[in-house]
């Protein structure tokens, strides 16, 4: 704690500082200063009880007494008002914090490398950071700031005690000693827990979603999921509450030892103090001011331990947000990146490229170079997981290669910087986002809306007829979890997604599977208009449709990560290989049957 302590006070005072300087200033000057009167307040308090304990008549004595207890009065006022300055700005601060700690969050989940989203680890370390971390960095913040004022208030009667009679103020901190450690102990126990079940919590959590949420909620019935689904979670419940029962008898035992030390400590010290009172060590008037000061210091060290305990646990959690930020940082593209050659590019070239998935046992792709030139279509095709998404996203400049490079022109999209690239790369991905927006939203994507480009993108792609029959049209939400929310069929959502392709006018367009849901009309219209729509730009498509890959001006035909083969329909027909077996077997599904046509 005592390592940890200081890393962490001072993270915590930066972000508040960053958050809002005055509010932070506030809240620890407020606090400190209050601290300030509370000893005056007590050693104001001596004098009063000096005065009533002298020799004389009562009346006399009172009289005496009153200037000081002017002075304790005026401390507590101003004692009062300092505090409940502080408070305000502590409690301006909470929100404050908050929003700039998940600012900070997403700032970096939306920029990391892709394929950190391919790491568990990382999935961890966000998910703890995201649910727990950002949370309690409100937490651990407010914590500081009341451990402080405790300290502070702990500190003034320890001040006031040691003014006093110097033997007193050691009394009070021993009282300190056996609450720390057990408020310590059990935040440290429920910590581990936590660690413990992190992963666990993640799948209990996923299997709450698939038998709460509306998506699956269809398949749950359909394969008649519940029984299957409902015991996994019993299971991970169960280890959850074993995990947490425990902690529960645990933390019991730690707090039952702590009060116990606590209170045998209070006997020592109110002992020892009668001890000096019979040795005529200190008269009683400082006697009577050392048991408000200690009684005083006890309520300010049981809200010091308190707070060092919620700032204990908060602090690793905290710790878990600062852990993901660094993590995450490590995980962000070169900073350096120059911008793409400006103008239309007239090559994209990949030369012998490979790339692994991390965790992956074998790469998925394997020495691959293609060739793509402006005005051109090239399609990719191969069986189920030869390679071809993960080559598009490479082309896109989502995923750097491990060995090899991608060139736009002459540019090695290494050395470019990822976002200006994107914004010139258009990919409509085989599984794209059903964004919960409106339907203008989910083609205009965030991009200046242009309402002309809008509709013309729309019936390229075929979604106007999509549009036309929405209530609010464009404005329609597509999403029934909300208030007049719609939803689309596959088909139609991907016509949708098909017209961000064309919405966002980038040089690079590549499309993955993009007619895999609509019909024999449509899938044929937006191929035709595919074709078209590559004049002056670079179409990469990839499709299982092999009748309409002929148009396209190059395939490459790629088996286990490796280009097979490549070249113009006809040519690869003539050669007779993997594209000629996979043409032909499709072909002959719609050879007609020699009994059916009899
Ligand atoms: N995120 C990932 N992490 C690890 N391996 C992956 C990931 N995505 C794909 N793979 C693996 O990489 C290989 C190539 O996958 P890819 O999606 O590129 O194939 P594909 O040719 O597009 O397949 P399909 O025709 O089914 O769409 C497969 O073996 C797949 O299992």
């Amino acid at each position: 704690m005592l390592r940890r302590f200081p890393m962490l006070v001072t993270a915590a005072v930066r972000l508040a500082w960053r958050a809002s300087r005055a509010d932070t200033a506030v809240a620890l000057g407020g606090n400190l200063a209050a601290g300030v009167f509370t000893a005056f307040g007590l050693l104001a308090t001596s004098d009063v009880l000096a005065s009533l304990f002298a020799a004389g008549p009562t009346p006399g004595r009172v009289r005496a007494a009153l200037p000081a207890l002017a002075l304790v009065g005026a401390a507590a006022a101003l004692r009062g008002a300092l505090l409940a300055a502080a408070g305000w700005a502590q409690a301006r601060l909470k929100p404050q914090v908050e929003r700039q700690a998940e600012t900070r969050l997403f700032e970096l989940t939306t920029r990391v490398e892709l394929t950190a989203f391919d790491d568990h680890e990382f999935h961890n370390a966000m998910r703890r950071a995201r649910d727990n971390g950002v949370p309690d960095t409100a937490t651990v913040v407010e914590m500081t700031v009341s451990a402080l004022t405790g300290a502070v208030g702990l500190a003034a009667p320890a001040v006031a005690l040691g003014l006093l009679h110097p033997a007193l103020m050691p009394l009070l901190l021993v009282t300190a000693v056996p609450a720390g450690w057990a408020a310590l102990r059990t935040a440290r126990l429920r910590y581990a827990a936590f660690y413990r079940l992190s992963a666990a919590r993640r799948r209990k959590f996923m299997l709450s979603d698939l038998m709460a949420e509306r998506q699956p909620a269809a398949e749950v019935r359909a394969f008649t999921l519940r029984g299957f689904l409902l015991g996994e979670y019993d299971r991970v419940a169960e280890l959850e509450q074993r995990v947490q029962l425990d902690v529960a008898r645990r933390q019991t035992g730690a707090k039952a030892a702590g009060d116990l030390l606590t209170g045998a400590a209070t006997v020592a010290v109110y002992a020892a103090l009668g001890g000096l009172l019979a040795g005529g060590v200190i008269p009683l008037s400082v006697a009577g001011a050392a048991v408000l000061a200690i009684r005083a210091g006890q309520s300010s060290l049981a809200a010091c331990v308190l707070s060092l305990n919620k700032l204990y646990e908060a602090g690793l959690y905290f710790g878990d947000y600062l852990n993901f930020r660094a993590l995450a940082a490590e995980r962000l593209p070169p900073p350096d990146g120059a911008a793409p050659p400006a103008g239309d590019f007239g090559r994209v070239t990949a030369e012998g490229v490979t790339f692994r998935y991390p965790g992956a046992a074998a790469p998925a792709l394997t020495d691959v170079s293609v060739t793509v030139r402006r005005g051109e279509v090239i399609a990719l095709v191969g069986e189920n997981g030869s390679g071809k998404t993960t080559l598009a996203k490479l082309l896109a400049g989502l995923y750097r290669p491990d060995s090899g490079t991608i060139r736009w022109d002459d540019a090695d999209l290494a050395g470019l910087d990822g976002d200006a690239l994107r914004r010139r790369v258009a990919v409509i991905a085989q599984d794209h986002t059903r964004w919960p927006l409106t339907v203008r939203e989910n083609i205009v994507m965030g991009r200046p809306l242009d309402e002309d480009r809008l509709a013309g993108a729309a019936a390229a792609a075929g979604a106007d007829r999509v549009v036309d029959e929405l209530p609010g049209g464009y404005d329609a939400l597509l999403d029934r979890r909300f208030r007049g929310g719609h939803d689309l069929s596959g088909g139609q959502w991907q016509r949708v997604a098909a017209a961000r392709g064309f919405y966002r006018d980038a040089a690079l367009v590549i499309f993955d599977e993009p007619t895999s849901a609509l019909d024999a009309r449509a899938e044929h219209a937006l191929f035709e208009r595919i074709r078209r729509h590559a004049d002056g730009r670079t179409v990469v498509l990839i499709t299982h449709r092999l009748a309409s890959v002929r148009f396209a001006d190059r395939i490459y035909v790629l088996d286990h990560g490796r280009v097979a083969e490549s070249g113009a329909h006809a040519d690869l027909l003539a050669a007779d290989g993997l594209y000629a077996e996979l043409y032909r077997l499709q072909a002959s599904a719609f050879q007609p049957d020699p009994q059916e046509v009899a």
